[in-house]
């Protein structure tokens, strides 16, 4: 059996659920948080650092890849787990975001999208077949159909015609999808449309994908609106596979969206806020670069057992993020990541112990003190 999800624990209280994921390149636990890594690299990290923070599978990206090295390069190299050197599962994304909020002048149409690259303003046509292929010479465990995620807000015609062409596309992708190693979620759209949700839902389920992943969320709607679509899709996804909610996010929306029944995220935050000093913690979030930890002596995070928290301090690493100095980023990235994975590695302990209502209150609780 190349792909297989075990739910192994139900909170009876919230729906919450821990579960294993099996792919080909190894058993995913979860819930869990993947790291990005969009161009073929989680940030400043190495995949043995990534190991070392018990990484399970990070994300990669057509759009990116397939402007920059080319997915013929890559399958030159035997794929992209041989060409990036990480042999656990990864996830590609099949780039209908990315195309709509990183690329120049983009004119959707019926077959697919018309972009100009980010990188030298190339024009370019991203089908779903094509997306779909990219994907597939990446060699993914995980891939992603070619979607249409609509910022918000939005009138209702407009995201019904999203939802049409999404499905369309799912059928497209579905369609031309030949490898048997590689699972292809359907990606539910709607905005914040129930009716709109429901129906994408019912339609992709009616399409019978290995996974479900939720989009057109964590696009500027407020947290209860995104919880209100979790909240709305919980019971109508099917229990028994996995759901990815995609680009969650802060530590607050990944224990609200594991109690919603969500069992993968994945986030640029991490990374992309190490990288400016803002540190998330189990006591809330803070800025290195504050004077007030010139002479703190103490770790990032006293409950946290990674690297950067048990051999420096707040002042060292204020230090070198001051100087500009490329281990003050690397430190607060490793930092980050180790956070949201040990995050998610205890809500799953604590659904497995029957415990987790009592984990989210006490979450809660801490990260909110703010008191750092
Ligand atoms: N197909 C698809 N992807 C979506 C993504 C990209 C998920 N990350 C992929 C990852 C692959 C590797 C390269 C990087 C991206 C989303 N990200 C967000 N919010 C992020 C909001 C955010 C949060 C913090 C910082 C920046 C942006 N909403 C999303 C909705 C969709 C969607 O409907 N369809
Ligand atoms: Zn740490």
């Amino acid at each position: 059996m190349m792909f297989e999800f075990r739910v192994q624990a139900v909170c009876p209280e919230t729906g919450a659920r821990a579960g294993e994921l099996v792919t080909p390149h190894g058993i995913i636990e979860t819930p869990v948080f993947m790291p990005v890594g969009t161009r073929a690299t989680v940030k400043a990290m190495s995949p043995r650092e990534m190991e070392e923070i018990e990484a399970q599978i990070v994300l990669s990206n057509t759009y990116h890849l397939y402007l920059r090295p080319g997915v013929e390069l890559i399958e030159k190299a035997g794929g992209l787990h041989r060409f990036m050197n990480w042999h656990r599962p990864i996830l590609t994304d099949s780039g209908g975001f990315q195309v709509f909020s990183l690329s120049g002048i983009n004119r959707i149409k019926e077959d697919g999208v018309e972009f100009s690259s980010h990188l030298d303003g190339s024009r370019h046509f991203m089908t779903p077949e094509l997306a779909t292929r990219v994907q597939e010479g990446l060699g993914s465990d995980i891939a992603m159909c070619f979607d249409q995620c609509v910022e918000l807000p939005c009138d209702e015609e407009t995201a019904r015609k999203s939802v049409e062409r999404t499905l369309r596309w799912a059928r497209r992708c579905k369609e031309v999808h030949r490898r048997d190693d590689q699972a292809l979620f359907g990606i539910v759209q709607g905005a914040l449309f129930d009716d709109l949700r429901k129906d994408c839902a019912r339609e992709l389920i009616a399409m019978d994908f290995p996974g479900y992943s939720i989009g057109g969320l964590s696009v500027g709607e407020s947290h209860d609106e995104m919880y209100r679509i979790l909240d709305l899709l919980n019971p109508i996804l099917p229990q028994e596979k996995p759901r990815y909610l995609m680009g969650v996010g802060f530590p607050t929306n990944l224990v609200e969206g594991v109690a919603r029944g969500v069992d993968m995220f994945d986030c640029v935050l991490p990374t992309r806020n190490g990288r400016n000093g803002t540190l998330l913690t189990s006591r809330g979030k803070f800025n290195i670069k504050h004077s007030r930890f010139e002479e703190d002596w103490g770790p990032i995070d006293p409950d946290c057992d990674c690297y950067a928290c048990r051999e420096f301090s707040k002042a060292y690493i204020r230090h070198l993020y001051r100087s500009g100095e490329m281990l003050g980023a690397r430190l607060c990235s490793w930092h980050n990541l180790r956070y949201l994975i040990s995050l998610m590695k205890g809500a799953r302990e604590a659904i497995l112990e029957g415990r987790f209502p009592q984990f989210r209150d006490r979450f809660h609780e801490l990260f909110s003190t703010g008191k750092v």
